[in-house]
């Protein structure tokens, strides 16, 4: 790696020992310096003179070799001077310093900055480095200021909406006692709205909101309310650049603003798999920082006319009629979907229909294959230049359900089914870490379409609790997979049914085995079962960077051990 030129050096205090403290334009770093090592240096002015021997009070510690400490600029979150006359204010409680040392180093700053801790969790720690001038003191604090003022993809004002009832009802506890301190600490600004009902914030942004005044949207709440503020951001996009929701196969406008989302829902799967957790302030964090990732949005027709979008998963059988039962149950909070799952699973219906799909072919990954998609994804860089450079007449129209197999590119299968998945996204989440397909990606312009045949209850039990264990889901007989740009879905009635309806026992046939399911989108019902999808690829851009990779962070905590 090049070496970046220094920007700062000098000796400072840190809990009583001295440490070697280093800006450059990309990292800070502190090291401790062994006791027999101490001597003034650095490329800024310094009260002692070269040689100088530190008083015996100063080499405290463990030992000679010394600790040592990166961080890297972006994900410095903020720097503060502190006012040591009176005492220092380290980890929230006010110390008095010990006698010697406030002499010594009667000046000190507070940098805040970004600690990745077990599992993808982020932590803000602070460390404070006590000089021995004001001046020192405040060439290192405006110097850092310089720099976090040059990262410009860090957001200042934010529009954040709270559910207030989302998952277990703690949105507006969680950005008040979580979030909205980080946000002060780096210094953004907020307007915060807590929504009065359904659908306030995708109402608000589609009409009210003055969008030029925003660096991001914030949504505190669960995948419905990210849903909420996707249809809000995506309407506005188009009715600006004058595109028509309503035909399918037109091509949509990426929004410009970013979007954030504090986890206070039941699932928060677009959360864990874009980030790696559901974790409140880790999530505070990646906003601060100013990350970004694209994300792939599907957009569902009935008939030529616009029904919704979705992110994460689109489902018909199996996980429609869950959240269908679920509906009723809200005030269980998270577990009604567990409750409804366990109702849904002994129901066991299965649904006859036709899946038309446009295969993407071209495409690096595949939805079997071991790689999984991860901060700074190749494939989604790869897939979706891809998707730029097709043609969008290859995506157009699908084979009418009479046509034959791999009409025009496009598979069509015809059968009775107890689900239809389509992943957009790995759709990880606590359930189910790896989710429903785990090497599905963010930003490739594809979705995973998951097709789940009639079989018995306990093997569709088996299939379930693969998606917990490292057993493949996928690698089961009445299992295919296929990754998609496009498809389309129409619902029909089984020829035993309709036998029974026509025997004159139609009660007892709907009872028994109801002709259709519903689709779960992200979390919502949709009106109509026959529906045409498409992949937007990267028409969406989150405060998230992708998972991190574990080795990777692991290293970057402990850049001592490189
Ligand atoms: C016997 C063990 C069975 C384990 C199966 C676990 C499989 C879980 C995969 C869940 C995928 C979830 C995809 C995300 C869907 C959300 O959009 C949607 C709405 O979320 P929210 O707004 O937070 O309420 N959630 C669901 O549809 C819940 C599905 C849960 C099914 C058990
Ligand atoms: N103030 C409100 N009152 C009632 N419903 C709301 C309100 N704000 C948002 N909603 C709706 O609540 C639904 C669920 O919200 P979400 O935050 O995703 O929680 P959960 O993950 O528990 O489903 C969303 O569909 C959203 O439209
Ligand atoms: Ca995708």
């Amino acid at each position: 790696m090049e070496k970046q030129p220094r920007l700062l050096a000098s000796q400072l205090l840190l809990k009583n020992r001295v440490f070697e403290v280093l800006l450059n334009r990309v990292i800070l770093t502190w090291k401790e310096i062994p006791a027999n090592k101490k001597r003034v240096s650095g490329s800024i002015h310094h009260p002692f003179k070269v040689g100088f021997c530190f008083p015996k009070f100063l080499h405290r510690g463990k030992g000679e070799s010394g600790t040592s400490h990166s961080v890297s600029v972006s994900e410095i979150l903020a720097v503060r001077e502190l006012d040591v006359d009176g005492g220092t204010k380290d980890d929230g409680r006010w110390q008095k310093m010990p006698q010697k040392l406030t002499e010594a180093y009667p000046y000190a700053f507070t940098v805040s900055y970004v600690e990745r801790v077990r599992q993808h969790r982020w932590r803000c720690s602070d460390v404070t480095f006590h000089c021995p001038e004001g001046a020192l003191c405040q060439q290192w604090v405006q110097t850092i200021r310089e720099q976090l003022a040059a990262l410009t993809s860090r957001p200042k004002h934010l529009l954040v909406y709270i559910n207030p009832y989302g998952g277990k009802q703690q949105g507006k506890r969680i950005y008040e006692q979580k979030v909205a301190p980080l946000f002060a600490c780096a210094s953004i600004s907020t307007d915060v709205i807590v929504t009065e009902h359904a659908n306030h914030a995708r109402d608000h942004l589609r009409t009210e909101a003055e969008l030029k005044q925003y660096d991001g949207v914030v949504c505190v709440g669960g995948d419905g309310m990210f849903s909420e503020i996707v249809h809000g951001l995506v309407f506005r996009a188009q009715k600006d650049n004058g595109v028509d929701q309503n035909s399918p196969e037109e091509k949509l406008v990426p929004c410009t603003l970013r979007i954030g989302i504090i986890p206070a829902g039941s699932t928060d799967c677009i959360c864990y798999a874009t980030v790696g957790i559901n974790d409140p302030v880790t999530s505070a964090l990646h906003i601060i920082v100013g990350d970004s990732q694209p994300m792939d949005v599907c957009s569902v027709h009935h008939n030529n006319t616009f029904l919704r979008y979705s992110v994460s998963l689109l489902g018909y059988g199996f996980y429609g009629d869950v959240l269908a039962d679920s509906v009723r149950k809200r005030w269980m909070g998270p577990a009604r979907y567990d409750f409804s799952g366990f109702k849904t699973f002994l129901t066991h219906h299965h649904y006859e229909g036709v899946v038309s799909f446009l295969p993407a072919t071209d495409t690096l990954g595949t939805p079997g294959d071991q790689t999984r998609c991860r901060a700074g994804c190749f494939i989604c860089q790869h897939d979706g230049q891809l998707y730029t450079e097709d043609s969008p007449e290859k995506c157009k129209t699908a084979p009418d359900v009479s046509d034959s197999e791999n009409e025009g590119g496009w598979g069509v299968i015809r059968g009775k089914f107890l689900a239809i998945n389509a992943a957009s996204m790995s759709c990880a989440c606590p359930r189910s870490p790896k989710g429903l397909s785990p090497a599905a990606h963010l930003a490739d312009g594809t979705t995973d379409l998951i097709l789940v045949r009639k079989c018995s209850r306990f093997n569709f039990l088996r299939h379930l609790l693969r998606h917990t264990s490292k057993d493949d889901q996928f690698d089961m007989t009445f299992v295919e997979v296929h990754r998609v740009r496009r498809f389309r879905f129409t619902p029909c009635q089984n020829d035993s049914e309709l036998d029974l309806r026509e025997n004159g026992k139609q009660l007892f046939s709907q009872i028994c085995h109801p002709a259709y399911s519903s689709w779960n989108c992200d979390g919502e019902i949709l009106p109509h079962a026959a529906i045409e999808v498409g992949v937007h690829c990267q028409l969406i851009k989150l405060f998230a960077r992708g998972i991190e990779e574990q080795s990777l962070f692991e290293d970057l905590a402990h850049p001592c051990a490189l």
